[in-house]
């Protein structure tokens, strides 16, 4: 099995006429958590998407193939009628994972979700619907994880839940973690290195700290984004 080294080496993507990603490459380490900031209408989603193998780039290569990455969308395709272990059964048999029932068990315990493994999906917190959408993008046991968005309908505390799984994931099994984000504060809070994207130009890849630090003058994270941004035009 290939290692979480996840790379992506000068992609372009173009739909029809309008160009959404120019020329991006990053590199991540095994272990390493990513995450992708920018304006609406950055890429984040197109690039992300092509990490997860969902379509080709226009230009470009990643590292990965779609069987190598776990993806979890914005839209989970989960059921909420159905059980959390049956949501978890149903996607090991579409991933054709050798042992389901083990597997299943192993993702259960994994997310702190053995108490609920009866409980109908929809009748859980908006954060574990979340972690259950996570363990069926981990059902394959991927070297990387790819997340759209995946706080965004969750509240504070739901969301500590969230990144300490994440982050735990990262450390002990050296899972890669690419995730894009809105909440700016997130990206700086968890991410070990974040990527500025802006109408489909990666304009930074380095950690919070050197982000800050290229920003003349402020110490704030968001204050330093938006100022970064507004520089070039954003
Ligand atoms: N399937 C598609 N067909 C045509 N254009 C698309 C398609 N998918 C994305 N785009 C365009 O590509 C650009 C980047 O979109 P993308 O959804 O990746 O941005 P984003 O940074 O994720 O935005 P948001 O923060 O609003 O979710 C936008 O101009 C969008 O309209």
């Amino acid at each position: 099995m290939s290692t979480g080294l996840l790379a992506a080496d000068g992609i372009v993507m173009r739909f029809g006429s309008r160009t959404a990603l120019r020329d991006v490459s990053f590199a991540a380490e095994p272990g390493e958590i990513v995450a992708i900031i920018g304006p609406n209408g950055a890429g984040k989603t197109t690039l992300l998407s092509i990490l997860a193998g969902l379509f080709p780039p226009s230009e470009g290569s990643v590292s990965h193939g779609a069987r190598e990455v776990g993806w979890v969308p914005q839209q989970a395709a989960v059921y909420r009628k159905l059980s959390v272990a049956e949501n978890l059964r149903l996607f090991a048999r579409l991933e054709r994972v050798d042992d389901v029932e083990g597997t299943v068990t192993r993702m259960l315990a994994q997310t702190g979700l053995e108490e609920r493994a009866s409980d109908e999906l929809g009748a859980l917190s908006g954060g574990n619907q979340q972690r259950v959408n996570i363990a069926v993008g981990l059902l394959s046991g991927p070297p990387v994880l790819l997340l759209d968005e995946p706080s965004s309908s969750l509240d504070p505390r739901q969301r500590e839940i969230l990144w300490s799984f994440v982050s735990g994931l990262a450390k002990e099994d050296a899972t890669t973690v690419v995730f894009t984000t809105h909440n700016v504060g997130e990206a700086e809070r968890y991410a070990d290195r974040v990527l500025v994207l802006a109408d489909g130009e990666l304009l930074f890849g380095g950690t919070p700290a050197e982000f800050v630090d290229a920003v003349d003058g402020f110490h704030d994270f968001e204050a330093a984004f938006v100022r970064f941004l507004h520089e070039r035009g954003h």
